[in-house]
C-alpha cells in the first residue's frame, strides 16, 4: 500500500475530559484517495475533521499528515460545508478567490498576482459549469450553484487534502446526483486527497474508494469497506444491482449500529 499521507493512531478525543467523543482511531489515508465517513448522528465524523485538520488535538494518540505530527490548522486543506456559506457582498469570483486573500505564501502576492489569481478561479467556476456567473452575486445563483461556487472556493489554493462536510445535504436528489459528477470530475483530474463526511450512503458508494461506518458515540471506526466499483462511475451504474447491494450492506451495518 502507498505510505499514509494522513495517519490517525490511536487517536481519542474527550472534549469534556470525561467520556470520549470518539475513541480507538487507527486508520491510513493515501495520498489521492476518496473516503468517506458514514454513522449514525453524533458519532463524531466531525470531530474526525476537526482533528485531520488540526482544528482540536487529540487526547491520546497520534495524528500525521503527509508524514508531519499535527499541531494547529493546516494550510493544506480545503473545505466545503453543508451551506455554501458564500459572503453576499462580493461576487462568486471574488468569493472563490477569499482564500488567496488569507492563506500564505498567495496571501502576500494577492494584489501583484490578481489577474492571474482571477484566470485560476475563472478556469475553476469553467470546470464547475459555472463561467457565466463568476461576476454575478450568490443571491442570484441557486443552492446548487452555490455549492459549486463553494467548491471553487475550496480548492482555489489547490490543497492537497479536501475536507467536505456534507457538502450535499441541503441539496434536491438530482442536483445532488450533478454535483456528485462535478466532483467524481475535479477529482480524477486533480488527485486530490478527500474526506468525505455524509449521511447519504449512495454519495459514499459513488464518489469514495474507501468507506468508514463510525459506531454510535464513542466514535470508533467498525467497518472500513473498499468500493471496488471501477471507474468513471455513472449515476446509471447506481441503479444497478452490484451497487444497490453494496447500499444494503452498508445501510445494515449502520442498522446495527444504531440498535446496539
Ligand atoms: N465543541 C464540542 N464540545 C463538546 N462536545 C462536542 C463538541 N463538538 C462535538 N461534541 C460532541 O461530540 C460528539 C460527536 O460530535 P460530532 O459533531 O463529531 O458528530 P457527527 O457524527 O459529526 O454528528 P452529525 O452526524 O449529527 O453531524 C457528539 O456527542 C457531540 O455532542
Amino acid at each position: 500500500m502507498a505510505s499514509a499521507f494522513v495517519d490517525f493512531e490511536a487517536v481519542a478525543l474527550s472534549y469534556d475530559g470525561q467520556d470520549n467523543a470518539i475513541e480507538g482511531i487507527d486508520l491510513s489515508i493515501a495520498e489521492g484517495e476518496f473516503v468517506a465517513f458514514v454513522g449514525p448522528s453524533g458519532c463524531g465524523k466531525s470531530t474526525f475533521m476537526k482533528l485531520c485538520t488540526g482544528l482540536h488535538a487529540p487526547t491520546t494518540g497520534r495524528v500525521r499528515v503527509d508524514g508531519e505530527p499535527v499541531n494547529g490548522p493546516l494550510k493544506i486543506t480545503g473545505m466545503a460545508f453543508q451551506n455554501a456559506n458564500l459572503l453576499p457582498w462580493r461576487t462568486v469570483l471574488d468569493n472563490v478567490l477569499l482564500p488567496l486573500e488569507i492563506v500564505e505564501p498567495y496571501r502576500r502576492q494577492f494584489r501583484r498576482r490578481r489577474e492571474e489569481f482571477a484566470g485560476w478561479a475563472r478556469a475553476l467556476l469553467n470546470t464547475v459549469g459555472l463561467a457565466d456567473y463568476a461576476d454575478k452575486y450568490p443571491w442570484q445563483l441557486s443552492g446548487g450553484m452555490q455549492q459549486r461556487a463553494s467548491i471553487c472556493r475550496a480548492l482555489i489554493h489547490r490543497p492537497r487534502l479536501l475536507m467536505l462536510d456534507e457538502p450535499f445535504g441541503a441539496l434536491d436528489a438530482f442536483t445532488r446526483e450533478e454535483l456528485w459528477c462535478v466532483l467524481r470530475d475535479l477529482w480524477q483530474a486533480q488527485r486530490f486527497t478527500v474526506v468525505l463526511v455524509t449521511h447519504d450512503l449512495r454519495e459514499a458508494a459513488f464518489l469514495a474508494d474507501t468507506v468508514y461506518v463510525m459506531s454510535a458515540r464513542p466514535g470508533r471506526v467498525i467497518e472500513k469497506r473498499e468500493i471496488a466499483l471501477p471507474r468513471p462511475r455513472s449515476i446509471e451504474s447506481t441503479y444497478e444491482k452490484t451497487f444497490i447491494d453494496l447500499v444494503h450492506a452498508l445501510r445494515s451495518r449502520i442498522g446495527d449500529v444504531r440498535e446496539s
